[in-house]
């Protein structure tokens, strides 16, 4: 099936370069990976356990070309990688192979990235083999949230992408989304919101029959150390957003303030998330976000994300999770 790409009512079709230079314009399943029962936490050679409480049971999938260091099973799947290096292996796995998945079933691959570190662990992705083979052609790009600056700001989310990623590979200019940075972050985050309505009635974005909000293919987020994702911070009054696709906030905690960021209901509505989440400094609010001590503090955003209909992995790395080991005295 093809798809339309967007009308010239959507402002934001075209998009140079954010810098000067030109445009160039998993699923290897672990071996069998043995689960253990759900909130217990499997080690390949020593065997470990402590309780993740409050985690629903379910299944997990796991997606490595380098197995990770340890497999909670669950709904959220939660991979934990020995390095960052292996951790950016997986991810590009993982992606590929929904990319391959989407592309197949129904000719297009929506994708919504963030900003931040995420950007830089995707960077297996444009390399060999996947620059070559992922079906880029299909792909329409999408940011979960933006930082309202021009699009050669080093602060912009386009930027970041566009220099790590994005300028690697050949996905056309017409199917990357990013926000009209010549509008305030009230005018971007309304522009944004038409061109994803004006994307569904082409058909290249479906909604979602249960929640009547967009549903994107894959989201690959990453988690601020407060547990922030997207532009959606910890006790700020657009947590509870339920009607907006996509909304703005001009009082940021984390610079520069003036920041456009989807909201729950349609990060909640995705098909797949990888969660990316990396280094000590995100150590104590995996701890919170993963539920091992019992706490009456209003929930962290990463703790809101509860999939309709989906599927969420966390792919973490040993200094990420070592909070939890510590306190389970591993
Ligand atoms: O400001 C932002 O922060 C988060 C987390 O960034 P990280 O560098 O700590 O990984 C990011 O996910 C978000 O897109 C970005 O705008």
């Amino acid at each position: 099936m093809a798809f339309a790409t967007h009308s010239l009512s959507c402002r934001f079709r075209f998009l140079p370069p954010p810098t000067s230079k030109l445009s160039k314009t998993l699923r290897s399943e672990f071996p069998q990976y043995s689960f253990f029962p759900s909130g217990k936490i499997s080690y390949p050679a020593s065997f470990i356990s402590f309780r993740l409480s409050g985690r629903p049971s379910g299944s997990s999938m796991a997606y490595s070309s380098t197995p990770p260091t340890a497999v909670v099973k669950g709904d959220p799947g939660i991979l934990v990688f020995g390095s960052e290096e292996e951790l950016s292996v997986s991810l590009a796995k993982h992606t590929a192979d929904l990319s391959e998945k989407f592309c197949r079933e129904r000719g297009a691959f929506t994708v919504v990235i963030s900003g931040g570190s995420l950007v830089k662990s995707l960077r297996k992705l444009v390399e060999s083999p996947y620059v070559d083979s992922v079906n880029w052609e299909k792909w329409h790009v999408f940011w979960v949230d933006e930082r309202v600056v021009p699009k050669d700001h080093p602060d912009s989310n386009y930027k970041s992408a566009y220099d790590g990623f994005l300028s690697k590979v050949q996905i056309p200019t017409g199917q990357v989304y990013a926000i009209n940075d010549s509008l305030s972050a009230e005018g971007a985050a309304a522009d944004y919101e038409t061109c994803l309505k004006h994307l569904v009635s082409t058909g290249a974005l479906q909604l979602s029959p249960s929640t009547g909000f967009p549903k994107f293919d894959l989201m690959l987020l990453g988690m601020g150390p407060d547990g922030h994702i997207a532009s959606l911070f910890p006790g700020h009054p657009l947590l509870g957003e339920n009607e907006r696709w996509v909304t703005f906030l001009e009082n940021s905690p984390k610079p520069p303030p003036q920041r456009t960021t989807f909201t729950f209901p349609v990060i909640n509505s995705s098909s797949h998330i990888s969660l990316v989440v990396t280094g000590a400094g995100k150590a104590d609010a995996v701890h919170q976000a993963l539920g091992y001590s019992k706490t009456s503090s209003p929930l962290l955003p990463v703790q809101m994300i509860k999939l309709e209909d989906g599927e969420l992995t966390w792919f973490t790395d040993k200094a990420a999770v070592s909070k939890l080991q510590e306190k389970a005295g591993l």
